[in-house]
């Protein structure tokens, strides 16, 4: 499947194996695209969520501090801002309708599934440089996309109506082809027009591929809420 996220991700994608479907087809994903995914399944993951993009909004910043131009500034500056003013946004609602606060949300008690992904994400970026970053952060962006484009359109009384078209709708897939942009300029800056045998592609691929694997935890943990 492809949807022009750029040259890097489908490769890096390719190079993670079985562990990318793992990811992208996973049970709770397969119960929101059928809505037999049990309610407390979905809040107990949002919940979680609402933690993880507080640190992934981190991450993204400690991206604008690991940029090498200006045009890698402005991308993730703009993911910051998205992240903390927009995205979310959907998750507030969808758990102020269940009635949970935002001040429950931001006091929630992290899963150690959320905590390994979100710090692991952040330690990529410490102790690495911009690309580390990137190659850790990818599985979130482009994994949603892909699976948003899968599971769209859908009808206005699907259960999970409102998460699936966040996802697959024109916006955000404007945001993985950006995002696949923004990765393929990176790369050719630091590794040159034939990234692959380089041996800072290895280690792209390692980050890549673990990111995704902390992803199969994190919906493995929804799971675990649905009783
Ligand atoms: C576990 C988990 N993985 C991915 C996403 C999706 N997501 C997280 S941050 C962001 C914007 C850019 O980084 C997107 C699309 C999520 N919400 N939760």
């Amino acid at each position: 499947m492809t949807h022009d996220y750029g040259m890097t991700f489908p490769r890096l994608r390719d190079a993670a194996g079985t562990v990318w479907r793992d990811y992208t087809h996973h049970a709770f994903v397969e119960g929101l695209r059928d809505g037999n995914l049990p309610r407390e399944a979905f809040l107990g993951y949002l919940v979680q969520d609402y933690v993880f993009l507080i640190h992934f909004a981190r991450a993204w910043a400690l991206a604008v501090t690991k940029s090498e131009t200006l045009e890698e500034m402005r991308a993730c500056a703009a993911t910051v801002d998205a992240l903390v003013n927009d995205e979310i946004g959907l998750h507030v609602k969808t758990c102020a309708a269940a009635g949970l606060s935002e001040h429950d949300l931001y006091n929630a008690e992290e899963h150690p599934a959320n905590l390994a992904y979100t710090r692991y994400v952040l330690d990529a970026g410490h102790s690495g440089d911009f690309l580390d970053l990137l190659a850790a952060l990818a599985p979130c962006v482009m994994g949603y996309g892909e699976i948003g484009a899968r599971l769209g359109p859908v009808a206005d009384d699907h259960p999970y109506a409102d998460w699936i078209r966040t996802y697959a709708g024109a916006d955000y897939q404007q945001v993985c082809r950006d995002a696949g942009a923004l990765f393929d300029g990176a790369v050719t800056r630091r590794l040159g027009d034939a990234p692959m045998g380089t041996p800072g592609w290895t280690r792209l691929c390692q980050r890549f591929t673990t990111a995704t694997r902390l992803e199969v935890s994190f919906w493995d943990m929804g799971l675990s809420f649905g009783g």
